[in-house]
């Protein structure tokens, strides 16, 4: 098998955690308690007995990859309990210590799974490690996309909140004459999936870790969801029947038939339109992209045919 060794020392990153300026995704604890996205309204339907618990399963990326559409959609599940907040305990939070961690859990009752998606853990060195002293036997799922497309979302992300940051296309390159892409540049450097992962490996099985594709999710959530729910040991209760297409939001949005309640579609910061990207930074940053998409595929046994795509979006 084709391990990539030592990328960690070779591509270093710019800011540390993968994070830096670019910031983490919007639904972070500390945002969501002061009112920003809070992504849904399981925690007020959380039922007041039962017991908190540590997680069994994580959600641990990536960034812009899709994990709120997952997690959202796997709450609907009954025998899963999910945080709606991203509690970043394993890089942020980690020295408030396990029972903080666990106080941030919902309740649940016997037979039900307790969840939560922080998607920097995947690029947070130190996140595999912990996790591991915490539960070796945890479940970990990852959404992937292709990676030129999650950085220019990520940019979009940063776009959004700072307009006067630089464009795309400078950030994007250490010399653009010379073609030297900026892999330092944490939009850049979180889509290099194969070197992430290696650090996943050293502690966990392949067979604890579930990869989504953020485009699969998009186009056939329900058989997304029924792998998910599969690898997770839970009844196939997320189907179809949970999902229609929204013209308008362009993205499938969640209906719960057992519910009178209305269909929910994810907010205005799930789905934005990207700017435009000249398409010879584009094709540059596939080539970039390539060699490490294909050690990725080799070390999850899984093609996610990156390279097949016409457009990026
Ligand atoms: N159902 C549905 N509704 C809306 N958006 C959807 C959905 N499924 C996947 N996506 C894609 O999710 C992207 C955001 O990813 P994340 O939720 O992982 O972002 S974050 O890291 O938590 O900020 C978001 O990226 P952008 O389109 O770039 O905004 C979407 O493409």
């Amino acid at each position: 098998m084709l391990v990539p060794g030592l990328l960690l020392s070779v591509y270093p990153s710019r800011d540390g955690g993968g994070l830096g300026w670019v910031g983490g995704s919007e639904d972070a604890f500390s945002e969501a308690q002061s009112g920003a996205e809070r992504g849904g309204a399981a925690a007020a339907s959380t039922p007041d007995y039962g017991e908190k618990k540590l997680p069994q399963a994580l959600i641990i990326g990536v960034k812009k990859g899709g994990t709120r559409a997952l997690l959202e959609a796997i709450r609907v599940h009954p025998d899963v309990r999910a945080v709606g907040v991203e509690p970043h305990f394993f890089d942020r939070n980690y020295e408030k210590g396990l029972e903080w961690y666990r106080n941030v859990m919902p309740k649940t009752v016997e037979g039900q799974l307790t969840m939560e998606k922080t998607p920097s853990y995947f690029v947070t060195n130190e996140a595999p490690r912990r996790i591991h002293s915490m539960a070796k036997d945890i479940k970990l799922i990852v959404v992937v996309r292709n990676p030129v497309t999650r950085a220019i979302s990520d940019y979009t992300q940063t776009l959004s909140k700072k307009p006067e940051i630089p464009t795309f296309e400078v950030l994007a390159f250490k010399n653009r004459t010379l073609g030297l892409i900026d892999a330092s540049w944490s939009a850049i450097r979180i889509g290099i999936y194969a070197l992430h992962l290696e650090n996943w490996l050293q502690y966990f099985p392949l067979s604890q870790i579930l990869f989504v594709s953020g485009e699969r999710l998009i186009v056939d959530p329900a058989g997304e969801m029924a792998k998910v729910q599969d690898f997770l040991g839970l009844k196939r209760v997320v189907t179809e029947k949970h999902f229609y297409f929204n013209k308008t939001k362009g993205f499938p949005c969640l209906k719960k038939p057992e519910d009178s309640g209305a269909p929910r579609c994810l907010g205005k910061s799930k789905g934005r339109t990207h700017p435009r990207i000249d398409p010879d930074v584009i094709h540059r940053l596939r080539k970039f992209y390539k060699p490490f998409n294909r050690m990725f595929y080799q070390m999850t046994g899984q093609d996610f045919q990156w390279e097949q795509e016409e457009g990026d979006k």
